[in-house]
């Protein structure tokens, strides 16, 4: 591990910052900073943080080479099997962690910004509360996350926003007194279990603005399977509102044809539009719904539409939590946390590496909350 001063200079303000960042093939973290990012959200809207260089720094970032390097990109399982980076990946690096800091690092801050404001808590499951696996059937949460997120729900209302159906996502976690938005927000419903954050008004809460289209998904779903039988490794997944077709486990040299042949299955139904995930195509309703709505609806239904204290936490790994982390810098509440290990494009203000910081930092937000919550002190793995 070695340490780096980087010096980013933001032009619109004129405003030089220096930070240390330590830098070891697999990690980098920002150990101090002369001039921290200020407070998050009331900002994390765009206000907090500097705007130019985000923009400057990832237009460098950006693949090259089409959708298939971008697929690659979405997902890479291991950092070592990443190219070794060069000075300038490493000053985009250190510069893309000045702007996107890690929010275990920044935890006092977020705590201060918080103050006066309820905390309520959004979680997106593949990749954030569970580690990216081959088997999309077998993505499993460890038990140690499940506690965490038992104790969190206790703490603040919670909800987790997925891209999977949700019976299947309440599969994994087991835990009756969440919200939950499966289909990536087209399938809402409110806990089952009381629990003191479960408002009368939420009492069977469910909310499907895409129900029309079943009979459409359950049509193409069943051509999909058909067609993918000869690609070896790809997988369809039934989503409920929208289907998921996996290329993780298929054979670089056919994305190609394989996404050929979901292009032309999907350009037969203009009521339904094809979106990118890590190492999946996705298949959903045109109707303008998203997980950044699915956050809007729920803060409604918990009763915070128009409150100025209430204080959203996002965290999610994938393109479409951004709809998310879009909606809280425009509200200007709150903010969003990415897991990634590597740069990307986001609207998120803070960073985390993986699910195991996710806990982390979940249980951290439990112990200053509850501290009797909690027998031992969060350790950091
Ligand atoms: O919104 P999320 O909860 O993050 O769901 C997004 C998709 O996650 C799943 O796929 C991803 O995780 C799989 C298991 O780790 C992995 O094999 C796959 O390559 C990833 O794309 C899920 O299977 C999809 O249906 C979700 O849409």
């Amino acid at each position: 591990m070695t340490n780096q001063n980087v010096v980013v200079s933001d032009t619109k303000s004129g405003i030089n910052m220096s930070i240390t960042v330590a830098v070891s093939n697999s990690s980098i973290f920002a150990t101090t900073a002369q001039k921290p990012p200020p407070a998050p959200g009331g900002g994390g809207g765009g206000g907090g943080y500097i705007s130019i260089s985000r923009k400057k720094i990832l237009k460098d970032l950006d693949v090259n080479g089409g959708w298939i390097e971008s697929m690659r990109a979405s997902s890479p399982t291991h950092v070592k099997s990443l190219p070794s980076l060069s000075a300038s990946d490493d000053h985009h690096q250190n510069s893309w962690m000045l702007h996107h800091p890690s929010a275990l690092d920044m935890f006092d801050q977020i705590i201060e910004a918080s103050k006066g404001k309820q905390i309520v808590m959004f979680l997106d499951y593949d990749g954030t509360l569970s580690p990216i696996v081959e088997d999309p059937d077998k993505a499993f949460m460890s038990e140690a996350m499940r506690k965490t997120v038992k104790k969190l729900a206790s703490c603040f209302p919670t909800a987790i926003v997925s891209g999977r159906c949700r019976d299947k996502v309440y599969g994994f976690i087991r835990l009756a007194e969440l919200y939950y938005a499966g289909s990536h927000g087209m399938d809402i419903k409110g806990p089952t279990k009381s629990s003191k954050f479960k408002k009368a008004v939420n009492q069977g809460l469910l909310f499907q603005p895409a129900s029309e289209f079943l009979p459409m998904i359950d049509e193409v779903y069943q051509q999909l399977v058909e067609k993918m039988k000869s690609t070896p490794g790809a997988k369809v997944e039934n989503n409920k509102f929208c289907i998921s077709v996996h290329f993780r486990c298929v054979d670089e040299k056919q994305w190609n044809d394989l996404a050929q042949e979901v292009k032309s299955v999907v350009k037969e139904y203009p009521m339904l539009r094809l979106t990118q995930g890590r190492k999946v195509l996705e298949i959903r309703p045109t109707i303008k719904w998203d997980k950044g709505k699915a956050l809007e609806f729920l803060l409604e239904s918990l009763g915070y539409a128009n409150c100025s204290d209430v204080f959203p936490i996002y965290i999610g790994d994938d393109r479409t939590d951004e709809d998310a982390f879009k909606v809280l810098r425009e509200r200007n509440q709150g903010f969003g946390i990415l897991v990634s290990k590597i740069p990307k494009d986001t609207h998120a203000s803070y960073s985390l590496r993986e699910p195991s910081e996710v806990m982390y930092f979940l249980q951290r937000l439990v112990q200053w909350k509850r501290p009797s919550l909690l027998r031992r002190r969060p350790c950091r793995v």
